[in-house]
């Protein structure tokens, strides 16, 4: 079934130069890039879109890494992109994730990990309703 997920390439990917590769792989996945912002959110938008870690210890640190930089988000489509693109991702710890994935490959860290993506159709919902409001 086709699906719709959100994914983040954060600012230490786009600080790296990484934004090209990372799109790469989505699309020689075969999936659709729907659509596409570069921008530097506010802490707000970072509470959101975090709701659910907003009071665990590493929380400040998280804000003020996803809110220094700009980072680009985009809305991916194609057949279970929600999982596929988790799969993609590989584990959250770059150092854990299997070679193979986007963070297995090119993060060696647990904050700084390079992207983000809905974990769920739920997720996915609440996120894309968020960063891309009306698409
Ligand atoms: N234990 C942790 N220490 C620091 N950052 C974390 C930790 N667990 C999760 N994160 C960050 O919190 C983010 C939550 O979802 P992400 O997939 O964006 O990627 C995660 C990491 O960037």
């Amino acid at each position: 079934m086709s699906e719709r997920t959100l994914v983040l390439i954060k600012p230490d990917a786009v600080r790296r130069g990484l934004i090209g590769q990372i799109l790469a792989r989505y699309e020689r996945k075969g999936l659709s890039i729907v659509a596409m912002d570069q921008r530097t959110i506010d802490p707000t938008l970072s509470d959101a879109h975090y709701a659910e870690h907003v009071e665990k210890p590493f929380y400040p640190a998280l804000r003020e890494f996803v809110t220094g930089g700009p980072l680009v988000a985009l809305v991916l489509e194609g057949d279970q992109a929600i999982d596929v693109v988790r799969a993609m991702n590989g584990a959250t710890d770059g150092r854990k994730a299997a070679p193979g994935t986007i963070r297995g490959d090119l993060a060696l860290s647990n904050s700084e990990n390079l992207v983000h993506a809905s974990d769920s159709a739920d997720a996915a919902k609440r996120e894309l309703d968020l960063w891309f409001p009306g698409l």
